[in-house]
């Protein structure tokens, strides 16, 4: 199970160790950089920036017409007017978002489902920490550092900082720990991982069961993420919190994009009887909550956004690869998704 959970996290992740280091060239010579899905996302938002550039140079035309229409004929209402010169900040607002070329892709869930273990395993380190009880007690940014260097840097200084102290600062556990809506930069080196490199940024937030200040968090840390992913328990099922916060997101942003996670799926070993049709409820009532609840996307695509993983296992196979350790049995025959 650990062979096939451990590509389920690459093949999500683009990161398969079959493809890694910087060397690696595609047939008609260009780098895997540059023929990654990923860096189709990063051209697709660097040309609809371009757009809005020019859309805000129509607007600034427009508003300076309907004023001139207004001062010197009075043909237009001043409100009219107001409400025109508005869209200017709202295409600016447009363009702030647009104008990073990272994807941001923020995990949520309950405490302990796991999230920061799914980061881990994709980071192949354990850079955040993670454990039993309620573990994060602030939201943790991980990009991608071009120098090589690893430090963090908190909100209220520029001091780099070792990134071992996220230890400190982010375990609910520690005296030294921040506000739980505070974000924390975590700098990681790019050749360390091919998404951080294609300039995908994680988020890891503390658990949604475990604070009263959700809208905070989504006005903070939600409003410019391009991927929401929902770290569940597969050993339950979709609980009201997590639907309910990501109600609260969807009425804040239009369509969006989630995946689901079902995490843990290494406990269903222990019932083989009922592998299937556990995989089958958690499938149907995740499909329904995407399409027919939320209404984020269509019956296909939720398909292609529901996951069965065991974050824990590829972590600790990604662990064994590092130090040069067979990372699972090559007799395993690897099952599929759902
Ligand atoms: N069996 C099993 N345990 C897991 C899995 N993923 C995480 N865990 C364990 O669950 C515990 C909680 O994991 P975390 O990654 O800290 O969970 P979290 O959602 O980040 O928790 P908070 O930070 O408290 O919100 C740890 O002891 C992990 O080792 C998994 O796939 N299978």
């Amino acid at each position: 199970m650990a062979a096939y959970l451990n590509r389920t996290i690459s093949l999500m992740s683009g990161d398969d160790p079959g493809i890694r280091g910087p060397s690696l060239a595609v047939g008609d010579g260009r780098s895997l950089r540059d023929s990654s899905p990923l860096q189709i996302f990063v051209k697709a938002k660097k040309k609809i920036n371009d757009i809005f550039v020019e859309i805000e140079d129509y607007v600034r035309d427009a508003v300076a017409y309907v004023q001139s229409l207004q001062q010197e004929r009075s043909i237009v209402k001043s409100d009219d007017a107001v409400q025109v010169e508005g869209y200017i900040v709202k295409v600016k607002g447009i363009r702030d978002v647009l104008m990073r070329d990272h994807m941001k892709v923020a995990f949520f869930g309950r405490t302990s489902n796991g999230k920061s273990t799914v980061i881990n395993a994709m980071l192949r380190e354990k850079i955040l920490p993670s454990g039993i009880g309620h573990t994060t007690n602030c939201f943790l940014q991980v990009e991608g550092s071009d120098s090589g260097e690893s430090y963090l840097v908190t909100e209220d200084s520029t001091e780099k900082q070792n990134v071992k102290s996220v230890g400190q600062l982010a375990h609910a556990l520690c005296k030294e720990k921040l506000g739980e809506s505070q974000l924390v930069h975590i700098y990681w080196p790019k050749d360390k991982c091919l998404l951080l490199r294609d300039d995908v940024v994680f988020v890891d937030s503390p658990g949604i069961d475990v604070s009263p200040n959700l809208d905070e968090w989504i006005d903070r840390h939600c409003l410019d993420a391009d991927v929401f992913v929902l770290v569940s328990n597969a050993e339950s099922t979709l609980m009201l919190t997590e639907k309910n916060f990501f109600h609260k997101v969807s009425t804040r942003l239009s369509k969006p994009n989630i995946f689901i996670l079902n995490n843990r799926w290494d406990a269903s070993a222990s019932e083989p009887e009922f592998l299937d049709e556990v995989r089958a409820q958690h499938m149907e009532r995740a499909v329904s909550f995407l399409v027919k609840e939320l209404k984020v996307c269509t019956q296909k695509e939720a398909n292609e956004r529901i996951f069965f993983v065991s974050a824990k296992e590829a972590l600790q196979a990604r662990l064994l690869e590092q130090k040069g350790q067979p990372a699972h049995s090559k007799n395993k025959t690897p099952i599929q998704p759902y």
